[in-house]
């Protein structure tokens, strides 16, 4: 048995996460780039957070463009204090100059005369023939007087270039400002404002088609028949997919037959023109596996992954032979997941995640920390086991992991009250109480929920509505 699996025709999850990235790699690189304005409608620099730089960037001035003083003040040349000394009561040193004239934030920059200061405001062009500047606070007077005395002034305060900020000190001329596939942050967003950059060229965003399945499945708001249900997996994906930084376009596709399956999937393909279609049901080993059916016809291998929930999956790229597709087209890569809701939602965040974070920086990546486990705890031999936990703060150490609810994959109202998703070794049987694992933190949840201290509630409904051994 090679390192990609673990028996029983399973592969190992990073064998999975690196076949994903593999795929999604190629067809990301299928991505356009537009142009977006920091000075468009809107708030200045509004739609750019979060966005993918197309190239490099370099800064055409340096920052600051001039020696500017950074605070409110007098310029001084060091060279006048000691003629401006004065002793008062014999031993205190003070020194006086007269105030030649004021400098604002914008002003242009003037000419200090010899034996004289000017009184400077933050950011004002340093006088020609200054090298130092005084804090108002040092001086008796304030602004406004026509001269000004300054008191207990240290070895510091005097030194030349005190308080001077240099033109070029922060970026220069020819720096990089932004590398090529960076992601736009406030701070990048800021500086590229700073430099005089309107206009970023920035990857389109990825199109991502979310389909759901299930001829069983309705639309919330739609009366329900005898065994059907709500369509719980088209919101859960088109929101974590909108949170991978995607524009989603999503789908019901509610049918069995693979005839109208693939029909309606190739309308999909070409009123949207994705780069990913992510699926979700209709893959494991029931009689009607519309998207097993279809997909696997078209270039998209399907398998199982040694990890509980989210075992089933399939991945490929659609092959370019197949109807409405042409080899020119660009590539287009599906990722099908198993339809159980738990096991949509976790394949997400530990399979599909991990690989887009990986090739696309708008993507955030898995938040892992390493957590206590607070009660023991069973798990399957051979398999990645990803239990659904409250966390809970200690004074100190990790915070303490509860699970929440039993391991099986309809268990959506427990998934929807957990902070994270305990990962269990395939190693791992009995996992005893206090014992160290890492957890993947899930989307929404921040320290203030783990430090307010959580209810205490997930440790007595561990169990709650499960009836599966965690196989399933
Ligand atoms: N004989 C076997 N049966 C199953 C296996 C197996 O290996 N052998 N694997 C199980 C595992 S594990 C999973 S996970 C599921 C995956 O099945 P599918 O991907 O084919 O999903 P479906 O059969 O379409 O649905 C499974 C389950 O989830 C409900 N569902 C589906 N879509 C939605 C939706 N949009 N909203 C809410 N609920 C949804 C559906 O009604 C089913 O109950 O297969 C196991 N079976
Ligand atoms: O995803 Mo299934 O557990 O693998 O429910």
């Amino acid at each position: 048995m090679g390192n990609d699996s673990t028996g029983a025709g399973r592969t190992r999850v990073e064998h999975h996460i690196a076949r994903l990235t593999e795929i999604l790699a190629i067809a990301l690189s299928g991505r356009g780039t537009e142009r977006l304005s920091l000075t468009g409608t809107g708030p200045l620099g509004a739609g750019l957070a979060g966005r993918v730089s197309a190239h490099r960037i370099t800064a055409d001035a340096p920052l600051p463009g001039f020696d500017n003083s950074q605070m409110d003040g007098f310029a001084v040349r060091s060279a006048d204090l000691p003629a401006a000394a004065v002793r008062r009561n014999g031993h205190d040193e003070e020194f006086v100059l007269p105030v030649a004239s004021v400098a604002a934030a914008g002003s242009a920059p003037q000419r200090l005369p010899a034996g004289a200061a000017l009184a400077i405001m933050t950011g004002a062009p340093i006088p020609e023939g200054a090298d130092l500047v005084i804090p108002v606070e040092k001086s008796r007077e304030g602004f406004g007087s026509e001269s000004v005395t300054f008191t207990e002034l240290s070895e510091a305060d005097t030194r030349p270039g005190r308080f001077i900020r240099r033109a070029g000190s922060d970026v220069s001329t020819h720096d990089v400002i932004l590398e090529q596939h960076q992601l736009l942050t406030p701070a990048r967003l800021g500086l590229l404002a700073a430099c005089g950059i309107d206009e970023v060229e920035v990857l389109q965003r990825p199109r991502t088609v979310v389909i759901s399945t299930g001829e069983e499945i309705r639309a919330p708001g739609q009366p329900l028949g005898p065994g059907e249900l709500y369509d719980a997996n088209g919101a859960l994906l088109s929101a974590s997919v909108e949170g991978f930084g995607h524009e989603v376009s999503s789908a019901h596709l509610a049918t069995d037959s693979p005839e109208v399956f693939a029909e309606a999937f190739d309308a999909l393909l070409a009123a949207h023109s994705p780069q990913l279609v992510i699926t979700a049901g209709g893959i494991s080993a029931g009689a009607y596996e519309v998207v097993r059916q279809v997909l696997s016809a078209r270039g998209i291998t399907f398998g199982t992954v040694a990890q509980q929930p989210g075992g089933p999956q399939g991945w490929g790229i659609l092959d370019p032979e197949m109807p409405v597709r042409r080899a020119e087209d660009p590539p287009v890569a599906v990722v099908a997941l198993p339809g159980n809701p738990v096991s949509t939602a976790v394949s997400l965040e530990t399979l599909v995640r991990p690989a887009l974070a990986a090739v696309d920086p708008a993507c955030p990546a898995p938040r892992r920390l390493s957590v206590r486990l607070g009660q023991d705890l069973e798990s399957p031999r051979g398999l990645r086991q990803f239990r659904r936990v409250e966390l809970m703060t200690n004074n100190d150490g990790p915070l303490t992991a509860v699970p929440v609810g039993g391991p099986s994959s309809h268990l959506l109202g427990h998934l929807a009250r957990a902070d994270a998703l305990l990962e269990l070794a395939e190693t791992d049987e009995l996992i005893s109480a206090g014992s160290v694992r890492e957890a993947i933190v899930l989307p929404g949840w921040g320290p203030q929920q783990g430090w307010s201290g959580a209810s205490g509630r997930g440790a007595a409904d561990t169990e709650a509505g499960d009836s599966e051994t965690g196989e399933a």
